[in-house]
C-alpha cells in the first residue's frame, strides 16, 4: 500500500459524497463500495451515519455482511459514524430483535440515546487525541445519535460530551471511541466541516499497513 490508502465508504445508506470528500482531503483515494468484490479491493472502510437496521438488512441483501465481518476479524481498518458506531458495537441496548450487527469494538451502544427533545444537536468537543498542538475544539453535529453506555478495558476513549464550556447536553456522554483497528463517533463529522477524524482515521489505516 502507498501512503494514499484506498479507503471504501459504504454505498448503501447516508452521507456518502461527504466522506468521500473529507477521505480525499485527508489524502487517502476513497472509493464506493457496493459490492464484495469492491470491498475486497479495499485497505479500510467507512460505514456512514444512517439507520443502522436498515444498513445491516442492506448489507445483508447486497451480500456484503458475511464478507464484511471476514475482514474486520482479519484486521480491516473501520471507521463507523452514528449508525456505523451501533454496527461497531458488540452490544446494542435497543437493538430491535432481528439486530444482529457487525461487532468487534467492545462496547455498549445506546441507540437514539440522547432522546427526543435533543433528537439533534451540535456540540463542541475537547478531542486531545484528534488534535495537533493548538487546535482547539471540534465542532460535532449529532442526529439522532447514540451514546456509549460502556467500554472494555482495551477501549480508548477518545470524546465525551459536556467538555468545560461547551453548550450541548453536558454530561460526560463517551461519544467517540478506537478499538485496535476500529474507530467510531456518535456524531457526524462528515458534516462538522472539521477534518481531524478522517485525518485521524487515515493516520490508523497507514499504519497498519
Ligand atoms: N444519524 C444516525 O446514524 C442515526 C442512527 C440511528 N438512530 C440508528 O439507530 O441507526
Amino acid at each position: 500500500m502507498t501512503s494514499s490508502p484506498t479507503i471504501g465508504v459504504l454505498a448503501l445508506q447516508g452521507d456518502v459524497r461527504e466522506h468521500v470528500a473529507a477521505l480525499a482531503a485527508a489524502g487517502a483515494r476513497p472509493v464506493t463500495v457496493r459490492r464484495a468484490t469492491e470491498l475486497a479491493a479495499v485497505d479500510a472502510l467507512v460505514l456512514p451515519g444512517g439507520e443502522s437496521t436498515t444498513i445491516e438488512k442492506l448489507l445483508k441483501a447486497f451480500e456484503l455482511y458475511v464478507p464484511l465481518r471476514g475482514r474486520i476479524a482479519a484486521g480491516l481498518p473501520v471507521y463507523g459514524s452514528c449508525a456505523g458506531m451501533i454496527l461497531l458495537a458488540d452490544r446494542v441496548a435497543g437493538a430491535t430483535a432481528d439486530q444482529e450487527g457487525l461487532g468487534g469494538i467492545d462496547m455498549t451502544v445506546r441507540r437514539n440515546a440522547f432522546g427526543r427533545q435533543v433528537d439533534s444537536f451540535e456540540e463542541d468537543l475537547a478531542v486531545p487525541a484528534l488534535s495537533e498542538a493548538g487546535e482547539g475544539p471540534l465542532h460535532a453535529v449529532f442526529i439522532r445519535a447514540p451514546w456509549v453506555e460502556q467500554v472494555g478495558a482495551d477501549v480508548e476513549v477518545l470524546a465525551r460530551t459536556g467538555a468545560p464550556g461547551a453548550s450541548g447536553t453536558g454530561d460526560g456522554k463517551i461519544v467517540a471511541v478506537r478499538h485496535g483497528r476500529l474507530l467510531a463517533t456518535a456524531f457526524h463529522p462528515e458534516i462538522g466541516g472539521d477534518g481531524r477524524v478522517h485525518r485521524y482515521f487515515v493516520g490508523m489505516v497507514r499504519d497498519a499497513a
